[in-house]
């Protein structure tokens, strides 16, 4: 990396993670990815990934830049990975005319690791990565790239979602009085700023004696935005009845249990619409592995001591953020923020690493790390000549292959990709097949709001918007659903597969290269589309994705004879 670029480049890299940013609350947690292009101090273009499917960064900064782009240096934070053998960012980068790339993560994620790299340098485009210089000059702009991504960093390294434990105390260390009380510790300030780490988070777990203390919400208290999943782990289940959290009509909640408890008590919450998940052991680490199975970046845990103490020991927790209020309350037996470690020494503690300090309002927030945000092992040089990156025979040869988060290897399946569709005799553009599958459940129905929410689901920004959209009219208002529609949503279903899938090459390349393997969906929650979580699901659309690869192979079979 050339001496005199050093400054601006971890200049525009700090911009460009700081962009990267821009989605957290709004969007379920993703990569995180921006782009800045600049000339020299200039900034000429720039953007974000708003969420999920939604269009790449590099598109969006490119179009901003027009032709000033031409010869000018483009920082993406993260290596683009977001395609799935579209290409669209390097694509847009090529033609844009840019001098020089400058990346500060390569992707963490196998299957894309170093592939947009090699690509780029393929085409004849320099590409630097900060990575390899990530402990001098730029130790600043590369530290802010990796906590952009720290989830995708814990979850590609460990294999677990980055997990976070909060907690408010009084300066003298408690969690709540001693008789349980705990509303609130901290202040308004303080608690609006855990609304916004909630909005950050795929799930917010707590412990059953918080349920059965505080009866609490787990909300975001924003209109809109992501909403994280409720979970709560109990292995007795004696828990009320009449609970905030079992009602599900804003916010999915998720109650895990040890297998075989309370049984009946488990088919009401079921038929109130929370879903019970059952372990063999009852665990932090298996809840973890599971919550990694279910896709997770991001865990917030909002537990008290009992829990929190078995998530440190078993070394699930990444992060720290502890809200200190300058009270005290007393109390011998009043609750504290970890329970029993075991620990008889003080040089046995747990250092946290990268502390800051921060106040909020009359509170100090102090948060750190338990381990430090993994690096990966293999700098970028080492896959830039690796053949075997630049083949799609990098996926599993398994004969079953999985799909359900568009970063997954087999993600392009999803309907949650950025792949815009046109149905056929239609001049009508949407966003995804998420976008058209929602829209069409009001179709052709003749009232104000149904129309509405055809409008609304076609400019939601992304398909889990749409998807959040159209779920919710559908199951407040049923009625505004066509009448055909259980007989209608496969043939929809279909026909935009077929469209999408006709209409960008290397997708129909990635499906047919899937021949002989059965697809599977493999969403724990959708038991018609997908697989459900026990894999007793109907898994519809797997089913619909291999129709149509037999359809493709028999078409090509047939230009060829
Ligand atoms: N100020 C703050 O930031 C917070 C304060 N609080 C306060 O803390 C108190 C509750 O804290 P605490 O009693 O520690 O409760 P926890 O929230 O830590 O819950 C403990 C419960 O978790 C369940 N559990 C499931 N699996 C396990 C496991 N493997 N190990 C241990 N527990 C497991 C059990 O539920 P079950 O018994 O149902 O089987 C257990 O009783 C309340 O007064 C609450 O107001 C709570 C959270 C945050
Ligand atoms: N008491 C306390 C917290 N407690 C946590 O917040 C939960 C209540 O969330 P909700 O019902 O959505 O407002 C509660 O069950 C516990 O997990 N958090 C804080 O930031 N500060 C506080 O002082």
């Amino acid at each position: 990396m050339a001496p005199s670029n050093a400054g601006f480049d971890s200049f525009h890299m700090l911009r460009a993670a700081e962009l990267a940013d821009g989605s957290a609350g709004h969007t379920a947690p993703h990569p995180n990815s921006a782009c800045v292009i600049a000339r020299s101090e200039k900034v000429v273009g720039e953007a974000f990934l708003y969420g999920q499917g939604t269009r790449c960064a590099e598109i969006q900064a490119v179009e901003m830049a027009g032709e000033l782009s031409r010869g000018a240096t483009a920082y993406l934070n993260l290596e683009p990975g977001d395609c799935h053998g579209d290409d669209t960012a390097i694509k847009a980068l090529k033609q844009s005319g840019v001098a020089r790339v400058v990346v500060g993560l390569q992707h963490p994620l196998k299957h894309h690791s170093g592939k947009a790299i090699a690509a780029l340098r393929g085409l004849g485009i320099p590409v630097d990565v900060l990575e390899k210089h990530g402990d001098g000059t730029f130790k600043e702009a590369f530290r802010a790239c990796q906590e952009v991504n720290a989830p995708l960093l814990y979850r590609a390294t460990h294999g677990v979602p980055f997990s976070i434990l909060k907690y408010a105390m009084t300066l003298d260390g408690k969690i709540a009085a001693s008789t349980g009380h705990a509303s609130w510790v901290s202040s308004k300030m303080s608690r609006q700023r855990v609304f916004e780490t909630r909005g950050r988070s795929d799930a917010i777990i707590v412990g059953g004696n918080t349920v059965r203390r505080d009866n609490p919400r787990l909300t975001t208290r924003q209109e809109g935005g992501h909403l994280p999943v409720r979970v709560v782990m109990s292995r007795t289940l004696n828990l009320p009845l009449e609970l905030h959290l079992w009602d599900v009509s804003n916010a999915h909640t998720i109650v895990m249990t040890q297998r075989g408890a309370r049984r009946e008590f488990q088919r009401e919450l079921v038929a109130r619409g929370v879903e019970v998940v059952e372990f063999d052991f009852l665990t932090p680490k298996a809840v973890m592995d599971y919550c990694y199975e279910r896709g997770f970046l991001s865990v917030l845990w909002e537990c008290g001591g009992a829990l929190s103490a078995p998530a440190l020991a078993a070394g699930i927790i990444h992060k720290v953020i502890a809200f200190v209020a300058p009270k005290i309350i007393g109390g011998v037996t009043a609750p504290t923020p970890v329970g029993e470690l075991g620990m008889v020494e003080m040089t046995q503690a747990l250092n946290l690493l990268d502390v800051t300090f921060e106040q909020v309002g009359p509170d100090m927030l102090v948060s750190g790390y338990l381990k430090p945000i993994p690096r990966m092992k293999s700098p970028a040089s080492a896959y830039a000549d690796d053949p075997s990156i630049a083949d799609a025979g990098i996926f599993s040869s398994s004969t079953v292959i999985y799909f359900y988060k568009s970063w997954d290897p087999y993600g392009a399946f999803t309907n949650f990709t950025a792949h815009s569709i046109k149905l056929p005799g239609s001049s009508e553009t949407w966003k995804s097949v998420e976008h058209y599958y929602q829209a069409q459940k009001f179709s052709g129905v003749e009232d104000e709001l149904a129309m509405q929410a055809i409008e609304n689901i076609r400019n939601a920004e992304s398909p889990e918007e749409a998807a959040r959209i159209g779920r919710r009219l559908a199951r407040e208002r049923p009625d505004l659903v066509r009448p055909d529609w259980e007989n209608s949503k496969m043939d929809v279903m279909e026909e935009a597969l077929v469209a999408k899938f006709s209409s960008y090459p290397q997708l129909r390349s990635l499906l047919l290269s899937t021949a002989g393997c059965v697809l599977i969906e493999s969403s724990p929650h959708d038991y018609f589309w997908g697989s459900g979580k026990d894999g007793t699901g109907q898994n519809q659309l797997g089913r619909l994705l291999m129709k149509l690869r037999a359809t493709i192979l028999t078409e090509n079979q047939h230009q060829l004879s």
